[in-house]
């Protein structure tokens, strides 16, 4: 039996990056074999092993082929006839199907090395077509490796156009989806992932209310600088739908099954967004205290103050340049509302109602106050 380290590995090392995963191919062996030598075997739909030592993923050589739609249909073959070049052939691009033998060769039948020196994103053959999550994979690549210079060559992206012509995209499952949109919005250039996925016609099926141009530029716009902000995920996706009206953001965040955190604070963002586009409130010299106390109220900082600091990161780079200086009056209006102690107004014999109305009263005063310091 044979091991060789595979996939991504190989690809960040010919690269020169730092690898995090180390994935290994066994060839010429049995499940048997792999459970004499003292590994675990993981995963109930093909062979794979974990080492008894270092954890790390030994799959048995195989291949792999689609019958039906979607990522149920897929039947393995795993035997020790497979061989390396089977297993390599059954993947998704050609940097990413590259093999280094424990002597330290590379093992590259689909030119995978001529690609990275190309800077290309390329698929090994027609198996490509048979997961139409590699149409997202391809796209989350683009936006990695973006900053080094790879583009996604011409043939894949006719592939992947004909694959989502084909309604390809359609039998992907919301989870499948979210993990990768997910983990795109970490790479070195998100924006990147949308306009592959835009330029292939996978975003109309995927996203489709942010495809007209003016919501897109926004979109990226939003992404870019909350991407330079180091924002969470939480709140990279609220940039991102920040150009979408409320009822159309509630609605692809649930189809995306998103969860819940991310849900909230879209849909927080998104009835923001006009809230504070309104004539009175727009022209910050002349909001009124009444005016960001009820903005405070709609983003109940008083329960949700993290969320609110989410809020205000987010709103900083989705509102239109000339709306950006109310993120400042909020911030202030928050730091002197979040002040009022609801337990001394009760030391003060307020209840109920009336204790409500004084803790109102007391945030208006404070705010009053912050913004007559502030504007002097
Ligand atoms: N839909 C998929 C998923 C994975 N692979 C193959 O399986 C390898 C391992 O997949 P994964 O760990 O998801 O990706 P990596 O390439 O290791 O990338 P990352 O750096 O994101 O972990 C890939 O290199 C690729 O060869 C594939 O062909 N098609």
């Amino acid at each position: 039996m044979q091991t060789y380290l595979v996939g991504g590995a190989v690809r960040d090392e010919l690269l020169g990056l730092e690898v995090k995963d180390r994935d290994w191919v066994v060839v010429g062996a049995t499940p048997d074999d792999m459970l004499k030598r003292g590994f675990k075997q993981v995963g109930a739909d093909f062979p794979v092993f974990l080492h008894p030592a270092s954890r790390e993923e030994y799959a048995l050589a195989r291949t792999e082929r689609k019958q039906g739609h979607g990522y149920h249909g897929f039947s393995v073959y795993s035997a020790p006839d497979v061989t390396l070049e089977d297993d390599l052939k059954r993947r998704d691009l050609t940097i990413n199907a590259m093999a280094k033998s424990e002597q330290g060769q590379i093992v590259d039948p689909f030119h995978g090395q001529q690609d990275i020196d190309r800077r290309l994103l390329r698929h090994v053959s027609a198996a490509f077509t048979e997961d139409p999550l590699r149409i997202l994979r391809t796209a989350r690549f683009a936006a990695r490796f973006r900053p080094l210079g790879f583009q996604v060559c011409e043939e894949t992206m006719s592939l992947m156009r004909r694959m989502v012509a084909d309604g390809e995209v359609e039998h992907l499952v919301p989870e499948r989806v979210w993990q990768e949109v997910q983990r795109a919005l970490h790479e070195q250039e998100p924006g990147i992932f949308f306009e592959v996925l835009r330029d292939c016609g996978a975003l109309a099926s995927l996203m489709p209310e942010l495809t007209p141009d003016s919501r897109f530029e926004q979109a990226m716009a939003a992404l870019r600088c909350i991407h330079r902000e180091l924002g969470s995920t939480e709140e990279r996706v609220a940039a991102l739908m920040s150009p979408l009206p409320k009822q159309e953001c509630e609605r692809r965040m649930a189809a995306l099954k998103a969860p819940n955190d991310c849900q909230n604070l879209a849909r927080l963002v998104a009835e923001f967004i006009p809230a504070i586009d309104n004539p009175d409130a727009t022209s910050t010299g002349t909001i009124t205290a009444e005016n960001l106390l009820s903005l405070l109220d709609v983003a109940d900082l008083w329960r949700r103050p993290e969320r609110f600091v989410s809020l205000l990161k987010v709103l900083a780079c989705a509102l239109p340049q000339p709306e950006r200086p109310i993120v400042q009056r909020l911030e202030q209006a928050a730091d002197a509302a979040s002040g009022v102690e609801p337990k001394a107004l009760m030391a003060q014999g307020f209840k109920g109602k009336a204790l409500g109305e004084a803790i109102r009263h007391e945030r208006l005063r404070r705010i009053e106050q912050a913004l007559s310091h502030s504007s002097t």
